[in-house]
């Protein structure tokens, strides 16, 4: 393991903000630790940073106990959303920074930062100031700077988060193709659950300073421990006391095994997906279906269809504690 947080608790006054947290970080892993806002992850990363101290628990990194360590021995990387760049120095000099006052040789500097910065696809703006970067390059160069002084993990809290939607996506396919290349454990923040499951290999969801679950990106959206869980990973309806996801909503024209009668309120169409929404009994429910299930059934406001949980489908009773 990469990474051993062991029963750690975190309060800041009366306020609890990990509790009893443990979770293991696999080497060369990509780790998003997700959750709403205030649950906990960016303490929690600040803690295996060493930015912040647990009141109890322990840190393990790379099989060394660092809960005591400062943050500049413990060999970690970060970046966090609001980068802070050096101004007066060129995207060269920033990068190079962490080598220069470690005194490593000129040549071996330049080769290093030159490679980095062919790997962030910034090799064309080493002589560029930060103010001359775009946000995105700009936390490209961030990446490569944290990088630099090859950390055994890599921290990144919301490192996107200040950016507009499409350089987000940008960034997470790269980031994605970076950990390909570096293999480099990897931990990042982010409340965004599209962003976790495109990016990470492991998920780990936190809200209320604790663990909820921890799994693959399929794991945790076919498989959720709790209604929180699948509510938080991704779209839920409610079809006979259980959440389901809507796409694993079956329509039919007439009365199935196991179906409900609904009436269609009202077709709505989202590009590609199209969304029906449903009046059961009092309970309103949507099921997103393909244009072909639309055209075949003709579904239009008004009209009585039949619908059941497709095969796939894994309702969880809402009711779960
Ligand atoms: N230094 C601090 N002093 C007091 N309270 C703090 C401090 N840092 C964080 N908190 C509180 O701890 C709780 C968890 O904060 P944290 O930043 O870890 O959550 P988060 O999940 O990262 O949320 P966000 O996505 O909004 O950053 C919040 O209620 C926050 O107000």
């Amino acid at each position: 393991m990469a990474i051993e947080v062991r029963n750690v608790n975190k309060s800041f006054g009366t306020t609890r903000v990990l509790d009893d947290v443990s979770i293991d970080v696999a080497s060369g892993s990509l780790t998003a630790l997700l959750g709403p806002s205030g649950g906990g992850k960016s303490t929690l990363l600040r803690v295996i940073a060493g930015l912040e101290t647990p009141d109890t628990g322990t840190v393990v990194i790379s099989g060394a106990d660092a809960t005591h360590l400062p943050p500049q021995r413990r060999n970690v990387g970060f970046v966090f959303q609001h980068y802070a760049a050096f101004k007066h120095m060129t995207v060269f000099r920033n990068v190079a920074f962490g080598l220069e006052i470690r005194k490593r040789p000129k040549d071996e500097i330049r080769s290093r930062v030159t490679d980095l910065l062919k790997l962030v696809h910034l090799e064309s703006f080493a002589d560029r100031y930060p103010a001359q970067l775009s946000g995105g390059q700009r936390q490209r160069m961030a990446l490569a700077r944290a990088l630099a002084v090859e950390p055994q993990v890599l921290l990144l809290d919301e490192p996107f988060g200040a950016l507009d939607a499409q350089v987000r996506k940008e960034l997470r396919t790269w980031l994605r193709r970076l950990h390909d290349e570096v293999h480099v454990t990897t931990v990042f923040v982010t409340h965004d659950q599209e962003e976790a499951i495109e990016v990470a290999d492991t998920i780990v969801v936190l809200a209320d300073g604790q663990v909820k679950q921890v799994g693959s990106p399929a794991d945790v959206y076919d498989h959720p421990a709790d209604p929180f869980v699948m509510r938080f990973l991704g779209p839920v309806t409610e079809l006979d006391g259980h959440l389901v996801r809507p796409h694993d909503i079956d329509l039919g024209a007439g009365p199935v095994d196991g179906g409900v009668p609904a009436t269609v309120t009202r077709v709505v169409r989202l590009g590609f997906e199209i969304r029906v929404e449903l009046l059961i009994g009092e309970q309103e429910a949507w099921a997103q279906v393909t244009r072909g299930t639309v055209e075949d059934l003709d579904l239009h406001p008004g009209q009585t269809v039949h619908v059941r949980p497709s095969p796939a489908a894994r309702p969880l009773a809402v009711s779960t504690p």
